[in-house]
């Protein structure tokens, strides 16, 4: 399969490493919005690159008829825009705020403890997040979906990264050098505290789940999510 990767840099470089060990090929490597997009030869396209960069680069990639995923985070206020001009193109997009497989898991287990938890009174939630410091959004694309599954099943309307109302989940989103990616739900009562953690060690979890959801896109149209891709919950 031929690969563009929309966005060289950490994430780009560790897809690049696993697609090359899958037998895939990469024709085309974008740093920058100023650079030709020659889509001529490509397959799929895979987007991790900035925030104020990733709807352009989608759109061109849907433009030029090229399956497309994103795994950028920091746009998705944007989201159902894209989604709609990936249905008006007749194309092929797939976003996932987190792509590794524990991850994933971790979503259905998720939503499956804030179930749960509807069900009792006294116990307020909060989320952890903890980035490297050259992240440049907060909170993280993955802790902001932690969010939103709670939100839909709980007494929850919003969260926020400032100190919350009563209907709002706190998420603190801290900056460590160097740290890949680390997720903490937690249910707190005076009496006891519930939690849940997903710790990545490294970003090989992300960058493969990438390059499975693009093998996995290739030939399909719409708009697809990892739950279609890893056909799980
Ligand atoms: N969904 C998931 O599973 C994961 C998502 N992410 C997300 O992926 C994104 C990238 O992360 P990461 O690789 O660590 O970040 P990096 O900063 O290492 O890489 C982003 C790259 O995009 C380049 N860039 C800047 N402008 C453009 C443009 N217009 N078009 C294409 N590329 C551009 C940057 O170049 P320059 O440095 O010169 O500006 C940089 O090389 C982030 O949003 C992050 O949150 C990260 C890990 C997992
Ligand atoms: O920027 C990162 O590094 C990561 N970003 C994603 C996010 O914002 O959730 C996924 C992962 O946690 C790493």
């Amino acid at each position: 399969m031929n690969i563009a990767l929309l966005g060289y840099g950490r994430m780009g470089k560790s897809i690049e490493a696993i697609a090359l060990e899958r037998n895939h090929t990469i024709v085309l490597k974008i740093s920058n919005a100023t650079e030709d997009f020659d889509f001529s030869n490509t397959d799929v396209a895979i987007d991790f690159s900035i925030p104020t960069a990733a709807v352009a680069n989608i759109k061109k990639a849907l433009d030029s008829g090229v399956p497309v995923i994103s795994g950028t985070t920091g746009w998705l206020d944007q989201y159902n825009e894209v989604s709609d001009y990936c249905h008006s193109k007749n194309g092929t997009f797939l976003y996932a705020s987190n792509f590794s497989l524990g991850v994933n898991i971790f979503f259905e287990i998720n939503k499956k403890l804030s179930q749960l938890m509807a069900t009792v009174d006294g116990y307020s939630t909060e989320i952890e997040e903890i980035h490297h410091t050259k992240k440049l959004d907060a909170p993280s694309g993955t802790a902001i979906t932690l969010a939103e599954q709670i939100i839909e099943n709980t007494r929850y309307k919003w969260w926020t990264l400032e100190q919350p109302f009563a209907d709002e989940i706190h998420i603190e989103a801290k900056r460590i050098p160097e740290v890949p990616g680390t997720h903490k739900v937690t249910y707190n009562s005076d009496i006891d505290s519930i939690s849940i953690k997903h710790t990545a060690h490294s970003r090989q979890g992300f960058a493969m789940g990438a390059v499975i959801a693009a093998e996995w896109i290739k030939d399909k149209k719409g708009v697809f999510t990892m739950r279609d891709v890893l056909n799980i919950g």
